[in-house]
């Protein structure tokens, strides 16, 4: 680690951290939050749903793997930073493509490694989500005081059109009877992968397509990706999933569309105090009574006292670390929708069922079964 220039990471409250700079020489700023994942740091990097967020890794040691390309969730890395504690410059997989060092420098992102980040997570749980900026160019610091106070509030943030897809493409085979239009708001390839091995043929549509344009697809169903930003931001989404459940075909939401459906539904969201973003969230099914082991990554929520108020909108899962509204579905329409995520990438496989339940649920609307 001798050739890494210094680096500084700034932090809202005037916490300033010293440690040397990886990825892109360069000055970067964004929400900063923490992913506790134990592995899969290229998944994370590139999941679009961090899109304009600084991540810091809780495992201590980050690259020693290297990269993979086809292991991206998407076409290229979204987030907007990087905070870790120990950084490997070499790494040691034979399949690996590249190292995280090049990798990062390439995508040009900007990070920092030699950073406590016990005592920084410890910080921010302290204090709530908070912006930040990193530096790894000579900056003052009043140099540096400008530029974090550039950086857009999180609240109130329409995201997904810059990550969204620009044109229409289709995934899985074509002659499949269950056809899916989804509504990509930032999504990630392992859903879209998930759904192609379930047999269902997908057609991918930019985040502020019409419904007239969905239906010309003849779908079975309608799924409404995960992504960035804050929910309550995206009206054009809301009205999308409005005139959808309108339709009342099967429709399946995860994290970002789970907060779409439920403001569709007359609920409302909230930006947490510190989001969940892991590979280890216990939620319970309340249907089934069982706990299954999550992969989340997200700074908004469901609230729950709407919810509570009317009885359209059944709540399926609750979070069991904060009690927090972990899935619903609509009592007299085939809509379901979840706060976590089922494909993990990374993380746990125990969700995977809630696929299952969608294709099951478009087969029947097909009467294939
Ligand atoms: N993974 C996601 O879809 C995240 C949803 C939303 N941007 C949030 O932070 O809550």
């Amino acid at each position: 680690m001798e050739n890494h220039k210094k680096a500084v990471l700034l932090l809202a409250d005037g916490t300033r951290y010293e440690g040397i700079a990886i990825g892109k020489i360069g000055t970067t700023g964004g929400e900063i939050c923490f992913n506790t994942g134990m592995t899969g740091y290229q998944e994370i990097y590139t999941d679009p749903s961090y899109f304009g967020q600084i991540v810091i890794n809780t495992s201590s040691h980050i690259g020693n793997y290297g990269t993979i390309d086809a292991e991206n969730e998407s076409a290229s890395v979204k987030i907007n930073g990087l905070v870790v504690r120990n950084f490997s410059d070499i790494h040691s997989r034979f399949t690996a493509d590249n190292s995280l060092q090049n990798y990062l420098e390439e995508a040009n992102i900007t990070g920092i490694a030699e950073i406590d980040t016990r005592a920084l997570v410890r910080h921010i749980r302290n204090k709530g989500a908070m912006n930040a900026i990193i530096s790894s160019e000579i900056l003052t610091d009043e140099e540096l005081q400008n530029k974090l106070s550039e950086v857009p509030d999180m609240n109130g943030l329409e995201l997904s059109s810059f990550v969204s897809t620009k044109e229409t493409y289709t995934v899985g085979d074509e002659n499949s009877e269950i056809r899916v239009a989804v509504l990509d708001l930032g999504i990630k390839t392992n859903i879209l992968r998930s759904l192609a091995q379930r047999g269902v043929f997908c057609k991918v549509f930019p985040a502020k397509t019409s419904v007239k344009e969905l239906l010309e697809f003849n779908p079975t169903g309608f799924f409404l990706s995960n992504g960035p930003g804050d929910p309550s931001a995206m009206d054009y989404a809301v009205q999308t999933a409005k005139e959808l459940l309108e339709l009342d075909k099967p429709m399946f939401g995860i994290c970002l569309g789970h907060q779409i459906l439920a403001l569709a539904g007359g609920l409302s969201t909230y930006k947490m105090f510190n989001g969940h973003r892991g590979l280890n969230h216990p939620v319970k099914n309340l249907e089934l009574g069982n706990c299954e082991i999550t992969s989340q990554n997200h700074g908004f929520g469901v609230d729950r006292e709407l919810l509570n108020k009317q009885n359209e909108i059944v709540e399926t899962h609750k979070n069991l670390n904060d009690k927090s509204v972990a899935g619903i579905r609509f009592k007299n329409k085939k809509a379901f929708s979840v706060q976590y995520h089922p494909e993990s990438s990374p993380g746990p496989h125990d969700s995977r069922y809630l696929f299952d339940q969608f294709v099951e649920m478009m087969k029947k609307e097909k009467e294939m079964v």
